[in-house]
């Protein structure tokens, strides 16, 4: 199988100092443990593939076979870079609840920021400073594409936190880790690789992008690469996937969206909106960021009749964490019903109560809408990983793009008088592009391919490591 991956022989080369730093000379210490169900046995990450190997050095740790009803540990690793990838890893967290009830222990953790240093540990407010300078984000994210040099980057803060990250994710025992970040791939399964582990713990990388999503996502060591649409699937593909690994369901969306049956007039009794005005959403993601303010001061105009000294539909603005933002539009004076909010923890109620919708390129409140029915306007997007989903929304039919925020508020102003049927058509092909039982089929595979795993199912264990304590 082609493969990105350093060789272990090279990163263990880059690497010599810090590992001998964190396991001493380890590599020379092992003997058998004990065997069958009911043992207790002592062993290393130091092993191969098939048997555990007793250590006595530094970072001893314990395993203990269970039995095989043993509830299974599965670590979503996520980074709050905007509000997506928490998003999704709580959809996988909440779907295997629902599905699986105790049968698997959620743990959803961004293991760089508790454990690790400067910069992976802080990376959201890395992520905040390169997107509000556009240009920088676009040079990172594009002079980081080519394999060669992400790798040398991600092999380099492997090696420097190797250890961190080794004691991030065995404190969580993980039989089962899924990754839902572009970041969190090389390191993981290195540090896998490396304990002799990457056989034993399914490895399973979910996209939540939906189009132009950054390579660092596609790793051939994975056990599965789920791809939220076809285009993903044939980026991951080109970059050396195999086809068995490579699965399409659709992005995940809470379960509280797929499953929601919830009336439009019942939510906006609920949500205090006005029952018959047509409803537009204004959102600028988790943060609150975007034209949002142009946005909804043009939309106050655009949705008045003049003539008729009426308006012609309502605006429910969120703003997310974004407080200035709430405070300015809450002072303002209001010829339309407006309802401005903070961060929402109930979007789908908020959605299913409106008409149509207005945001950056974000990938889950994309997802989001199109399970809704929502036509899209799509007034901003970030270099990168956002560019390939306007014409994802666009050249689908489910939306348009524009910067201009008196075009969006013409455009809403049409949708909501002279145009109702073009938005009609719209929310008709949102619906066939939605996919929300994706998340469901994730799970479901998952659970398929950790009972495959015949040592994972059948030996299950218990990790006490006193490695750890060592840090
Ligand atoms: C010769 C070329 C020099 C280029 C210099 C670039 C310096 C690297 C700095 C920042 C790394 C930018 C990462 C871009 C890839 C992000 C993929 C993506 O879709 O993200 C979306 C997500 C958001 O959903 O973005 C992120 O998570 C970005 C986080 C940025 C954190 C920057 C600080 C951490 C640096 C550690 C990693 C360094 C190695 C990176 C190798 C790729
Ligand atoms: O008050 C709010 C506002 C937003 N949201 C939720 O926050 C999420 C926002 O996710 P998006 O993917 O739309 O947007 P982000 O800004 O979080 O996106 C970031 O993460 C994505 C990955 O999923 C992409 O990589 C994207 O480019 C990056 O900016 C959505 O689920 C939305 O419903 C709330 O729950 N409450």
């Amino acid at each position: 199988m082609a493969t990105n991956l350093v060789s272990p022989k090279k990163v263990a080369s880059i690497t010599e100092r810090v590992w001998q730093s964190v396991y001493g000379n380890s590599s020379s210490s092992s003997s058998g443990g004990g065997s069958g169900s009911n043992h207790q046995r002592r062993c290393s990450y130091e092993s191969d593939d098939d048997e555990y190997e007793d250590y006595d050095g530094v970072g001893t740790v314990q395993l203990m076979q269970m039995g095989s009803e043993r509830t299974k540990n599965v670590l979503i690793l996520m980074s709050d870079t905007g509000g997506g990838h928490r998003a999704s890893a709580e959809a996988i967290r909440d779907a295997f609840s629902i599905e699986f009830g105790d049968e698997y222990r959620i743990i959803v953790k961004d293991v760089w920021k508790e454990y690790t240093g400067w910069p992976l540990n802080d990376m959201e407010r890395s992520y905040k400073f390169m997107v509000k300078h556009v240009q920088l984000w676009k040079v990172a994210f594009h002079s980081t594409s080519p394999r060669w040099i992400h790798s040398c980057y991600l092999a380099a803060i492997a090696a420097y936190y190797a250890k961190e990250v080794e004691a991030g994710l065995m404190e969580y025992k993980p039989d089962i880790i899924i990754s839902v970040h572009p970041l969190m791939q090389h390191i993981p399964l290195w540090v896998l690789k490396w304990q002799g582990l990457q056989k034993k713990v399914v490895f399973v990388t979910v996209i939540t992008d939906l189009n132009s999503c950054h390579p660092t996502w596609f790793h051939p060591g994975v056990n599965r690469c789920y791809c939220p649409s076809n285009e993903v699937a044939k980026r991951a593909l080109y970059d050396g996937l195999e086809e068995s690994q490579v699965r399409v369901f659709g992005l995940p969306i809470r379960p509280s969206f797929a499953r929601a049956v919830l009336s439009k007039d019942d939510l906006r009794k609920e949500l205090e909106m006005d029952t018959d005005l047509p409803a537009v959403l204004l959102v600028g993601g988790g943060e609150g960021v975007g034209p949002v303010k142009e946005t909804a001061k043009a939309l106050g105009e655009s949705l008045y009749d003049k003539d008729q000294e009426k308006p012609i539909g309502q605006l429910i603005v969120i703003c997310g964490r974004n407080k200035g933002l709430a405070s300015t539009l809450e002072s303002k004076e209001w010829k339309i019903p407006v309802k401005v909010r903070g961060f929402e923890t109930q979007m789908e109620k908020w959605m299913g109560a409106c008409d149509c919708i207005i945001t950056k390129a974000g990938p889950g409140t994309i997802a989001e809408a199109l399970i809704t029915g929502l036509p899209i306007v799509l007034n901003d997007y970030i270099p990168g990983q956002e560019k390939g989903n306007v014409p994802y929304v666009v050249d689908n039919g489910a939306g348009v793009f524009t910067r201009s925020s008196s075009e969006t508020a013409r455009i809403v102003a049409e949708w909501f008088s002279t145009k109702t049927d073009e938005l009609q058509r719209m929310s008709e092909n949102a619906l066939k592009l939605a996919q929300p039982e994706a998340v469901f089929d994730i799970v479901k595979d998952i659970h398929e391919l950790a009972l495959q795993r015949g040592p994972l199912a059948n030996i299950p264990y218990v990790l006490t490591s006193s490695f750890t304590s060592l840090i």
